[in-house]
């Protein structure tokens, strides 16, 4: 699919490939992730680049699935990279050992952890104290309507969007259906960074303003693949070493 000059992959694709690049691909979750993650990061460090002095603190809200594993992998690379200070609200944990692992990572880099919507509340009405927000709630597999205690915590992102720090996506806008974009819920983010390929709604996320940022990263997909799924044109936008490429 064509929208916004670049191709797009459906939920359904991106699913599909998803599970295509695990089984006959012979990648595992963490591999993915931990590319995906480290693609988050590299993007952020070169839209946001961290200002001298105290290490930016950075809100990571990560979700119940890997749109959220991202989002922890990510926070591990700005925290190890030392000038960023990685802060997160992970309400809805799984006991799934990958997920474990992520967060003892974090734990023993001292990434701090608030346990309420309300300390997050507070975190980010302290104006000027969160210098990004990382929104690595839902992804690909996200089915509105939203539940709680989502439903809140982004009707406040938006609400109070021209007042706090910029949000950063991964994968997807939360609240927005993947293939038909905005609901009622709007995360306001300024800046998407699409994994392995754009999903549909990136192009409404690009249209809805002339000052949104658009990345692309997650860079696992052989030719063979993107060709199968028609998004050669995408991948072939990364040049030489690139992980990450603005689209
Ligand atoms: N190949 C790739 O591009 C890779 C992408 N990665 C990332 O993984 C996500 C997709 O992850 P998945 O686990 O399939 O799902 P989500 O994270 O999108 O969320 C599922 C999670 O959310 C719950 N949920 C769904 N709808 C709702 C709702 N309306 N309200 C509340 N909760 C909801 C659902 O129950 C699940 O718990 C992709 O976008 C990338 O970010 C991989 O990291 C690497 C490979
Ligand atoms: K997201």
């Amino acid at each position: 699919m064509i929208k916004a000059g670049f191709k797009t992959l459906s939920a359904k694709s991106a699913a599909q490939l998803d599970g295509e690049l695990m089984s006959t691909g012979a990648f595992s979750i963490d591999q993915l992730m931990e590319l995906a993650g480290l693609a988050v990061a590299k993007a952020i460090y070169k839209q946001y680049p961290p200002s001298t002095g105290t290490p930016n603190k950075v809100l990571v809200l990560v979700g119940p699935g890997n749109n959220g594993g991202d989002g922890l992998v990510a926070a591990r690379h700005l925290k190890t990279w030392g000038s960023y200070d990685p802060v997160l609200y992970y309400p809805k944990k799984t006991s799934n050992q990958l997920y474990s692992n992520l967060v003892k990572q974090l734990q023993d880099l001292q990434v701090g952890e608030l346990q309420t919507l309300e300390e997050v509340k507070a975190l980010l009405n302290n104006k000027g104290e969160v210098k990004l927000i990382i929104d690595s709630l839902f992804g690909f597999s996200f089915k509105p309507p939203i539940r709680e205690p989502f439903k809140d915590l982004i009707s406040f992102l938006s609400v109070n969007h021209d007042k706090i720090a910029p949000v950063v996506a991964v994968d997807i806008p939360s609240g927005w259906d993947v293939d038909q974009g905005p609901t009622d819920i709007d995360i306001n983010a300024s800046m998407l960074i699409s994994l392995t390929a754009p999903k549909p709604c990136a192009a409404r996320f690009v249209e809805s303003g002339k000052d949104k940022v658009h990345y692309l990263g997650g860079r696992f997909i052989n030719k063979e693949i993107a060709k199968k799924y028609d998004i050669e044109d995408i991948i072939d936008k990364y040049k030489n070493d690139d992980l990450i490429v603005k689209l």
